[in-house]
């Protein structure tokens, strides 16, 4: 045996579930959740688990081996060759298909457009699609109670969100009760890159053959509905990608006048970032394609994460009324809905701590957690020592307190087990309690270095590749929360919700698992309801 298979393979783990698959189709299952969830509560923050044809692969939500993975040794490591390619294809060449220098450029042209400053800046854009939304929501509930889709609604408001505030650009006056096409088309995107997924191992052999129109007949070939619906909705988003950049661009040099009369007055991301690479010089300028390429790339990230985020916190607070209620009043008194300035939002005490409790583990029972984002990867680029902040026993019965990983392989990030560890949480890690934000975390949390931008938690990663747009999101969310629970009350249905593990994990609605959709009594707020 080699020194990684000794190694991984003294790591304890749960048996392949088959020789072909490993454990690949009980970690990717719709209903996975419950599978990480108990290899964390049985193995801890180290496993071994069994890759495509039983080949271990590690599991790790140890503290200091992330940061080493994320931070200390990140240039060590990259994102497995078929996610990238997915990536790619997809997106083109934005901020999550590049790597090295290529991404450190675009980052350095991004970073300050995602700064504090700068949404202080979008906030009052923030709160007019909130309003636009109340206004929607509030037309339909006028004669009563009414049970509906509070995914559809929130999806299309994070939809709007970015394209007013990333891009400059209107999509919905929120009048039809249909969502506009490009919605639907990155709506359909998420559940269907599971198919590509499947198929990543080969992605980085195809775009190795002959050019793109040779690539696209062969994918054209595959019989996957997964597959047309991906290509289907990559085609609408370059198309809208060309047009808003063409529309900003055209904005931009036609003088002041015309971009103050735009949406967003071009204060938007995107033409601040047009205007910032014109002003560039040499090596710091962008290419045009990974300018445009920006675009799906931030609507993607800032969408299905915001918006499931958000519907995920209005259904845990109509599981939960009392907490709705407090959440409510703390609102109400500060006039929140009204368009507060950013540092007394972000300062409501009960807001912030629903917001994070909710990032940090989004929660329907208590055994699966499905964090926005969970399934992500690397890989060792050379042989690499990972060490383990704390040492976990192996099969042999020796203490391991580093791991020798040979190059090649395979990493899954324990997202949500470094956010729910009872090593590291308490004994209540597992339960949706927003007063845990209330006094100080335990000693553990801060002893541990837990790597993170955000409150502790890996949900937005860390390092270079880190959600770019975490205060967007945290404002976004904010915004909605203060403005909808003003005028409305969020009650259950009868439909059962069930929450899918996936590339951005979404609720559906049992016994249909592929359809994303998550019912709520909605009811406007009289002075009896508050
Ligand atoms: C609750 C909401 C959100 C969550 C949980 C979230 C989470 C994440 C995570 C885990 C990553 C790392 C992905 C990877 O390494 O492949 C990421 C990357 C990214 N996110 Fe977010 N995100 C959220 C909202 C947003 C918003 C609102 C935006 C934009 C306005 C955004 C834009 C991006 C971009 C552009 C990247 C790629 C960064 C890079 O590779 O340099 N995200 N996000």
């Amino acid at each position: 045996q080699n020194g990684n298979a000794h190694s991984l393979w003294n790591i304890p783990g749960p048996r392949s579930d088959s020789f072909w698959l490993g454990n690949i189709s009980q970690f990717l299952s719709k209903d996975g959740g419950s599978f990480h969830s108990k290899l964390l509560q049985r193995y801890g923050l180290v496993v071994r688990l069994h890759s495509l044809f039983s080949r271990p692969m590690l599991y790790i939500s140890d503290p200091k081996a992330l940061h080493s993975i994320l931070m200390k040794e990140v240039e060590a490591y990259k994102e497995p060759d078929g996610f990238m390619a997915i990536n790619m294809l997809v997106f083109g060449p934005g901020l999550v298909s590049t790597t090295g220098m290529q991404h450190r450029r675009q980052r350095k042209m991004l970073n300050p457009v995602f700064s504090v400053n700068h949404m202080r800046y979008l906030l009052p854009t923030f709160y007019s699609v909130a309003h636009k939304l109340r206004g929607a929501i509030s037309q339909r509930v006028r004669d009563g109670p009414q049970d509906f889709d509070i995914l559809h609604w929130m999806s299309r408001s994070a939809l709007e969100v970015v394209g007013q505030g990333g891009l400059g650009h209107s999509f919905d006056s929120f009048e039809s009760d249909e969502q506009d096409p490009y919605g639907e088309a990155m709506k359909a995107l998420t559940p269907a890159l599971r198919g590509l997924i499947m198929i990543s191992p080969i992605l980085p052999f195809l775009s190795r053959i002959g050019p793109a129109w040779l690539q696209r007949r062969i994918l054209d070939a595959i019989p996957h509905h997964d597959i047309r619906t991906v290509k289907h909705s990559v085609g609408v988003m370059f198309d809208k990608a060309n047009e808003v950049y063409s529309a900003r661009v055209a904005a931009l040099n036609a003088g002041d006048e015309t971009v103050m009369h735009q949406v967003g007055e071009g204060k938007d991301i995107m033409s601040t970032l047009i205007r910032t690479n014109q002003n560039a010089s040499g090596q710091e300028k962008l290419p045009e394609d990974e300018v445009i390429s920006q675009i799906s790339t931030l609507v993607f990230g800032a969408t299905d994460t915001s918006s499931n985020t958000l519907s995920h916190i209005l259904e845990l607070l109509a599981i939960h009324p009392d907490i709705q209620s407090k959440l409510r009043d703390e609102l109400l008194t500060a006039r929140a809905a009204e368009g507060i300035p950013y540092d007394q939002l972000n300062q409501l005490p009960y807001l912030d701590a629903v917001v994070r409790e909710t990032l940090r583990r989004q929660v329907i029972d208590y055994d699966c957690w499905y964090p926005p984002i969970t399934l992500l990867y690397r890989v060792p680029e050379r042989d690499v020592i990972l060490p383990l902040y704390k040492p976990a026993h192996g099969v042999d019965g020796t203490m391991i307190t580093e791991l020798h990983l040979n190059k090649g392989t395979e990493i899954a990030l324990g997202i949500g087990s470094i956010n729910t560890s009872e090593e590291l949480w308490g004994e209540d890690a597992l339960v949706w309690d927003p007063q845990r934000w209330l006094s100080p975390l335990p000693k553990a949390i801060s002893e541990a270095r837990i790597p993170g931008v955000y409150a502790n938690m890996l949900t937005f990663l860390e390092g270079p590749k880190a959600c770019i747009g975490y205060k967007f999101a945290e404002v976004g969310i904010k915004v909605t929360l203060a403005v909808l629970l003003s005028h409305f009350t969020f009650a259950l249905t009868e439909e059962k919700i069930v929450w899918n593990l996936a590339v951005i994990s979404y609720p559906t609605v049992e016994p249909d698992r592929v359809n994303p959709r998550l019912p709520l009594r909605v009811g406007e707020l009289t002075e009896g309801t508050a």
